[in-house]
């Protein structure tokens, strides 16, 4: 995948306002009902440095779901012929749904030089890897325990027991995957979750291959002594 180059940004972490960088791509995969959604909501309202990557699926809508912040919510010809024009960054089918993240708004923001947030699964995350490594983070979250993710996936009340049931049988799977993640976390307590996350953005924005512009910063520093 060839993503655009970067202009200028500002985030919070960065050594100066004036060094522009690459955006970062953060992706969370986990066993459902292990706190994805929940981490990235609070991420989102705290980091005006990173925009949320929405999804575009076959699945029903849930309750309380709002079309085009949570999913765009298509039917299947539709998400085929996106897949025919190109239009996904990655797809997969999860839970037999369809998924993809739309090429266009990932690539406008990383263009702009801002983080793009991903809830997806192992097999987006591998396709992503495989087309831009060095733009990737990838964290794993997951439950402290079985009986906890059933527990959680029980209180979102969001999902019929078959949905549940079905979700708890790929759980084992998508965990199976855990070791081919940058960072794994384990989500006892929201609040340690989000800090540990953030911990990790601000860590990687400061990677010396994402400030493209500190050559030219550093030889202004240099020029002057
Ligand atoms: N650390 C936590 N402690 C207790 N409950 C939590 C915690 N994190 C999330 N939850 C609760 O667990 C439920 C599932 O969380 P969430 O919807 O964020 O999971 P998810 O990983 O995004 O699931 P999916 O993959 O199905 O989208 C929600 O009711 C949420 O409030
Ligand atoms: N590969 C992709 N996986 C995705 C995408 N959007 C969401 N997901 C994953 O699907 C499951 C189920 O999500 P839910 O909202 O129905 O509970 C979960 O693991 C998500 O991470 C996507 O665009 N690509």
């Amino acid at each position: 995948m060839a993503l655009p180059s970067p202009q200028s940004s500002a985030p919070s972490s960065a050594p100066s306002k004036d060094i522009s960088r690459r955006g970062l791509m953060l992706v969370l995969s986990s066993p459902s009902g292990a706190g994805k959604t929940t981490i990235s909501r609070r991420l989102l309202e705290r980091d005006s440095g990173i925009t949320m990557s929405v999804s575009a699926t076959t699945r029903a809508m849930r309750p309380g779901e709002v079309p085009g912040v949570d999913y765009h919510f298509i039917d299947l010809p539709r998400f085929d012929q996106m897949v025919e024009d190109g239009e996904f960054l990655e797809y997969a089918r999860v839970f037999g749904n369809c998924y993809g993240t739309p090429r266009g708004a990932v690539e406008e923001a990383l263009g702009a030089g801002r983080d793009v947030l991903f809830d997806i699964d192992w097999q987006g995350t591998q396709q992503l890897g495989q087309n831009a490594r060095d733009d990737l983070v990838s964290i794993f979250v997951l439950p402290p325990s079985g009986e906890e993710l059933e527990r959680r996936l029980h209180s979102r009340a969001q999902d019929s027991a078959e949905v549940i049931a079905g979700r708890m049988a790929k759980a084992s799977d998508e965990i199976s995957h855990w070791a081919e993640y940058d960072y794994v976390i384990i989500n006892r307590d929201v609040e340690q979750s989000v800090a540990a996350v953030t911990a990790i953005l601000h860590a990687e924005r400061l990677r010396r291959r994402r400030q493209v512009g500190l050559p030219q910063f550093v030889k202004t520093v240099q020029a002057a002594l």
